[in-house]
């Protein structure tokens, strides 16, 4: 088939797609929570069930990251991710006040349009149709060419445990001829309600062309603060095991470092311990030749590669136990290549004299690239952890743990999620983990119980003749609405 052939046909069964995904969502939204949550469970399941086979699968067609990690991942967005939403009221009636008199119905946007990254495209699709179905709503998706065979393979399992326990036949689905018109025909059907993306830069600029409400997991990799009281051996370790997990993918990974002055060198000592190569100027220069294409996207050659991998790629001789390549950096710049995103086991090292000149320097960084993402401080003092907590441009802050394990709520609280929101800071909607609750809309109830004559009651009696009328008057007002 030509492209033009390949191109046609990719919009043709675009367009049935999302029209089979809009009948379906009809009868899906006349599904109780209960029966909602019966077809996730066994999507959970199965997901579950094949989790070694697709890590394995997706590292070996992409090439990015490790397969182990992969699993851990895929286990994270079934199982895990399961036992978080499980009973989570999103539909329906969802809360209720008495007292006052009004309600909240959980009502589903409709139909999604979803696109999974090569880098995690097992992981993020289960995530995504579990939290789409979870909500009432039906989902669509435009598997990720480089990532295609295995994210075919996720939705196949997922489709079938799915239909097997009584969802409607086309609520999930996928486009099989790949192109970026059939994607485009997706995102600006009239039928789309939302749009849900993670990665690939130019997809994402198509999203927002299509006027279309979209949610996207915008560029990361923040920085990682180590305040002087700070427990170094655990902050490093932490450190280490998050920007090396799935080699560096994690958007929520630490991308540089921060270091109190009177500190660093122990920071140094303990990282160089434990596998970090600190690289010479030369060095630095020499790898950093490879993390851009010429039109300045990121490099996907250096993507999920281990250290030892990036070593040699780029001809730096390092020690066969080497898991991070660390460059000392004293700037920031969207120039200097150390000062941008590179999901891989590569960071930048900075020395601030205290943790007011440390915040600065977050700061900075963070504006450079990853406005709106994720930072992480190491530290034992609760009044610095929440100044740095006030002041940052970013939806989340993580302490004491690794960035990348942390972002997604894996080894926080916080919602196990693979879609991380950067908030309008980072040109999004959201700052949430992405949840089911983001997937809906909230129908309010309200029931009449005052009268208009109940508002201005008693104020006609009030002449405004001074300003201290008008503050009487407006206390008033504000005492009968109470
Ligand atoms: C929770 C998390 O951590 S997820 C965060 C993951 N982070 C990211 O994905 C960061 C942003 N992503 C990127 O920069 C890139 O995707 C990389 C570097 C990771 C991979 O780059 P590549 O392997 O070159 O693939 P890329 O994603 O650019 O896509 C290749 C092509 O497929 C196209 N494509 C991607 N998805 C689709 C799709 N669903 N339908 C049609 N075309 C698509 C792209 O537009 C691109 O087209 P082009 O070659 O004409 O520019």
């Amino acid at each position: 088939m030509n492209r033009i052939d390949n191109d046609l046909l990719s919009v043709q069964e675009a367009r049935i797609l999302v029209e089979n995904a809009r009948e379906a969502q009809k009868e899906l939204a006349a599904f109780p929570q209960e029966k909602l949550d019966k077809v996730v469970g066994n999507m959970a399941e199965a997901a579950y069930k094949h989790a070694r086979e697709l890590a394995v699968m997706s590292h070996e067609e992409t090439g990015f990251g490790k397969w182990q990690d992969k699993l851990v991942k895929n286990i994270f967005a079934s199982d895990f991710l399961y036992k978080r939403i499980k009973d989570m009221k999103v539909v329906g009636i969802i809360g209720e006040d008495k007292e006052n008199k009004t309600m909240d119905i959980g009502v589903p946007v409709g139909v999604i349009v979803a696109l999974p990254p090569s880098t995690n495209p097992t992981s993020t699709t289960i995530y995504k149709a579990l939290i789409a179905i979870k909500s009432g709503n039906a989902i669509v998706f435009s598997p990720h060419p480089k990532a295609k065979k295995t994210i075919t393979k996720v939705l196949d399992i997922l489709i079938q445990a799915a239909e097997e326990s009584g969802l409607p036949s086309g609520a999930i689905g996928y486009l099989r001829t790949l192109a970026v018109d059939g994607t485009v025909a997706l995102m600006n059907h009239k039928d789309t309600s939302l749009i849900l993306i993670t990665g690939v830069p130019k997809m994402v600029r198509a999203a927002y062309t299509s006027g279309k409400p979209t949610i996207y997991g915008g560029p990361g990799n923040g920085p990682a603060f180590i305040e002087r009281s700070a427990d170094i051996k655990k902050a490093v370790a932490d450190i280490i095991v998050s920007r090396t997990f799935d080699n560096g993918i994690v958007s929520a990974s630490e991308q540089s470092i921060v270091a109190e002055g009177c500190i660093a060198d122990e920071v140094r000592q303990e990282l160089r311990k434990n596998g970090a190569h600190f690289m010479s100027e030369q060095e630095s220069v020499q790898l950093s030749k490879f993390f851009f294409r010429p039109d300045g996207s990121l490099n996907p050659e250096i993507v999920g590669k281990t250290a030892l991998e990036l070593a040699r790629h780029s001809g730096i001789c390092v020690p066969t136990d080497t898991l991070l390549l660390i460059s000392e950096q004293k700037y920031v710049s969207s120039n200097n290549p150390y000062s941008r995103e590179k999901l891989c086991p590569v960071l930048a090292f900075y020395v601030e004299k205290d943790w007011m000149n440390a915040c600065e320097k977050c700061v900075e960084l963070l504006i450079n690239e990853g406005r709106g993402h994720t930072l992480v401080i190491h530290s034992k003092n609760e009044n610095v952890i929440r100044e740095f907590a006030l002041k940052k441009p970013v939806s989340r802050v993580l302490v004491n743990t690794p960035a990348s394990l942390g972002g997604i709520g894996a080894t926080t609280n916080l919602f196990p999620a693979l879609t991380l929101g950067s908030g309008t800071a980072g040109g999004g909607y959201t700052s949430d983990n992405v949840t089911p609750m983001n997937l809906i809309n909230i129908r309010k109830v309200g029931y009449g119980v005052r009268q208009l004559e109940d508002i201005t009651k008693g104020v006609d009696q009030l002449s405004i003749e001074s300003t201290d009328d008008l503050k009487e008057v407006l206390e008033k007002l504000l005492e009968l609405l109470k």
